[in-house]
């Protein structure tokens, strides 16, 4: 069933999704903008045909059927990304990875043209365009977006739409790193991704090889400065287009083998969910005669087996209890794991000890907190958010996991000792601000939350430093 999806979009836009839903990690993070298969309709691969000079070369490659590669579900699977300045080639570079990649059978080609005009995706009301493709290289399978713009790009980091667990950012040759090179540096740091791989592009393009040892210099420190380990950091050069092209093999395709062998070798195989501490957020609570009081909710990470301790964190002061019982649809069992929907007997906790938000926990792995800063996105009149800008002190709902508590939020006082008050934050902004919340919860350096306000949502963040 699987093999006639893929076989049948012809144009491969979708496959991404369907695909990857085996795999536990892709199905969250796709979770948000899981997009339904459909094959393209005749006349519409017919005009896109047309439409791209490329199309005859790239039908070529997609003879050689991809449905013929059995998909290795055994392989590590990993989320990354482009990144980079505005036109520093992350679209084309995309698509370089999977045209060269396609040639040795790990990959659906995907024109530049079917990347960028990426559809339209709803995370939370938010509408961010993302194009995620996806190949493999020998040791792994890999999940990759590419975002038109800057905006979506700030959009997608923040939401998590694609979760990276590490990114290829792309600096050109011709220009060095600019502006947004440094923007998405901060945010991917932010975010959690501990690692990077530079390419830098456009090598065709430049007359002095004099310029690549610069920009190789120049990122580095540019790494280092945003606490990535710059001096170890593989940097790659060559030209997506070349690749992309089928010339200058050098600059071309070479280039993009040794990029994905840096990419494979560098960045890390996430952690699998299964092997993190145990958490489950409080759902629901009930008391059962008898027996005791019983929790519901559904494993975040890690597993639990029955008599183990757990930690119960948020709403005042953590205390420990000991699991008795696992309970899965009316079933015992001896163990509850990560995506698990459990009841968890606790024993000798009272009913009124318990409420919604708080989260069951290996002992000591989480802490409650009452102040963090957060990189936000406030969600434009268009988005569906507020029509009007807010300063200072603004008091919506915050919303994590199960967990929703009011919020108070300040700008972080400007560098020159900047009034907060005299900050206005508008509709469509990105900024940090410091989120006070009027109760302590289990919160942790990376989380994602949205922010809501009279019953619709205003705005999303992530949390990017802990203060107390
Ligand atoms: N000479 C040369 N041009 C390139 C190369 N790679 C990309 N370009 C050109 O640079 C321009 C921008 O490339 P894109 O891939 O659209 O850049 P991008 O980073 O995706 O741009 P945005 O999505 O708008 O931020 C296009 O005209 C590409 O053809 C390269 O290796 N050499
Ligand atoms: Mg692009």
């Amino acid at each position: 069933m699987l093999r006639s999806a893929v076989t049948r979009v012809a144009l491969g836009r979708t496959v991404a999704s369907k695909q990857l839903g085996a795999s536990a990690v892709m199905t969250r993070a796709l979770a948000v903008n899981t997009r339904t298969i459909t094959s393209l309709s005749r006349p519409a691969i017919a005009r896109n045909q047309r439409a791209h000079p490329l199309l005859s070369m790239l039908r070529a490659s997609r003879t050689r059927s991809y449905s013929d590669t059995v998909f290795d579900r055994s392989k590590p699977h990993i989320n990354v990304g482009t990144i980079g300045h505005v036109d520093h080639g992350k679209t084309t570079l995309t698509a370089a990875i999977t045209k060269v990649l396609s040639e040795a059978g790990g990959a659906k080609f995907r024109d530049y043209a079917d990347i960028d005009k990426a559809p339209e995706e709803k995370a939370r009301g938010i509408t961010i365009s993302t194009a995620h493709v996806e190949y493999e290289t020998a040791n792994r399978h890999y999940a990759h977006v590419d975002c038109p713009g800057h905006a979506d790009y700030i959009k997608n980091i923040i939401t998590g739409a694609a979760q990276m667990d590490g990114a290829i950012i792309v600096v050109s040759a011709t220009d060095g790193q600019m502006p947004q090179t440094r923007e998405h540096l901060l945010l991917a740091k932010q975010v959690g991704i501990k690692k990077l791989v530079v390419f830098i592009n456009k090598a065709d393009a430049i007359d002095d090889p004099e310029m690549l040892e610069l920009v190789d210099m120049e990122m580095r420190e540019l790494l280092n400065d945003y606490d990535f380990d710059g001096d170890n950091t593989p940097i790659v050069s060559g030209s997506a287009l070349c690749a992309l092209e089928s010339r200058s093999p050098e600059l071309g395709v070479e280039a993009i083998h040794k990029l994905m062998a840096a990419v494979d070798e560098w960045i890390p195989t996430p952690e699998r969910d299964l092997d993190k501490p145990f958490l489950m957020p409080v759902e629901d609570i009930f008391s059962i005669a008898g027996r005791g009081t019983v929790v519901t909710g559904r494993v975040e990470r890690g597993q639990i087996t029955k008599g183990q301790e757990l930690e119960v964190v948020g709403f005042g002061s953590p205390f420990k209890t000991t699991l008795i019982g696992v309970e899965m649809f009316h079933k015992q069992l001896e163990k509850g794991q990560a995506g698990d929907n459990m009841g968890a007997l606790l024993r000798g906790v009272k009913r009124e000890a318990l409420t919604r938000g708080q989260v069951l926990a290996a002992p000591g792995t989480i802490k409650a907190h009452k102040k963090f800063i957060a990189s936000l996105y406030v969600l434009t009149k268009e988005e569906g958010g507020r029509h009007t800008p807010f300063s200072d002190n603004y008091r919506p709902q915050l919303f994590v996991r199960t967990c929703d508590v009011t919020a108070v939020l300040t700008h972080k006082r400007g560098p020159n000792g900047e009034d907060p008050e005299n900050m206005m934050v508008m509709p469509g902004d990105n900024v940090t601000m410091q989120c006070e919340l009027l109760a302590e919860i289990a919160v942790e350096k990376g989380m994602r939350f949205t922010i809501r306000e009279g019953g619709r949502t205003v705005g999303t963040g992530v949390i990017t430093e802990i203060v107390e």
